[in-house]
């Protein structure tokens, strides 16, 4: 698995530098290619890289910007990644970027799936991809033991999945490993030590017991404690 491991002396430095290294990632795509998506995780890490890069100058109205993964959850739930986006991303200069949904007001992922796929499909392959990971080596909602997992790692897979897991309190919507790993640039975001040896313990491990390993080959993996 060859993938790029960065460390940080600390959270702040990390979070200054990846948001800079983002920004430069979607300055370049956007130099190629009229419209770019750009596919971030929910959760709890990457709160303050949405704090910087919000302010980044960039032709933001070009932008796409989507999550890897949703909890079926409505905006105003505290557990919503969306309103995580609403809140600390898709504000100040990025207020410009358009916002592809994970969720609509539906009682299950599968009510809504087609119609959260199709703008998405249209704007694939995705330019930059940050995400997060779990100790259990989830990464987007592709979770050890998910209902759906075989299929979100197949490459045959569709854009979105269902996802319903036991690490996982409500229903998921997931960008398959396909769509993640297709992106010009990925970017994996993990603090703390039991992450960082989780993520070496995922080495060698098959991908259904380490989902992580499915989008790290050529990824930049950034780790503060
Ligand atoms: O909705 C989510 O939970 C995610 O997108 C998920 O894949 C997340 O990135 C990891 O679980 C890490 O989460 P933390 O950053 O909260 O540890």
């Amino acid at each position: 698995m060859s993938y790029e491991f960065i460390e940080y002396q600390d959270r702040e430095m990390l979070v200054i530098d990846l948001a800079n290294q983002l920004a430069g990632d979607l300055r370049q795509a956007l130099s190629q290619r009229d419209r770019v998506g750009f596919a971030v995780p929910g959760g709890t890490s990457p709160g303050p890289v949405f704090d910087d890069l919000n302010t980044v100058d960039l032709d933001w109205s070009r932008v796409d910007v989507l999550l890897t993964d949703e909890r079926w959850v409505p905006e105003d739930n505290p557990r919503s990644n969306t309103g995580l986006l609403r809140e600390r991303l898709l504000i100040n200069r990025a207020q410009a970027a358009r916002y592809l949904p994970l969720y609509a007001p539906a009682e299950q992922p599968e009510g809504a799936l087609e119609a959260l796929q199709a703008p998405i499909a249209e704007e694939l392959p995705l330019a930059v991809v940050l995400l997060g990971m779990g100790a259990d080596l989830h990464t987007a909602s592709i979770f050890p033991g998910a209902d759906r997992l075989e299929e979100a790692l197949s490459a045959k897979a569709p854009v979105l999945l269902p996802m319903r897991a036991p690490g996982a309190p409500e229903p998921r919507i997931t960008l398959s490993a396909p769509v993640l790993n297709g992106a010009l640039s990925k970017h994996v975001l993990i603090f703390g030590e039991d992450k960082r040896a989780a993520l070496e313990s995922a080495r060698g491990k098959p991908v259904a017991e380490a989902p992580i390993n499915a989008v790290l080959s050529e990824a930049w993996v950034h780790w503060a404690p």
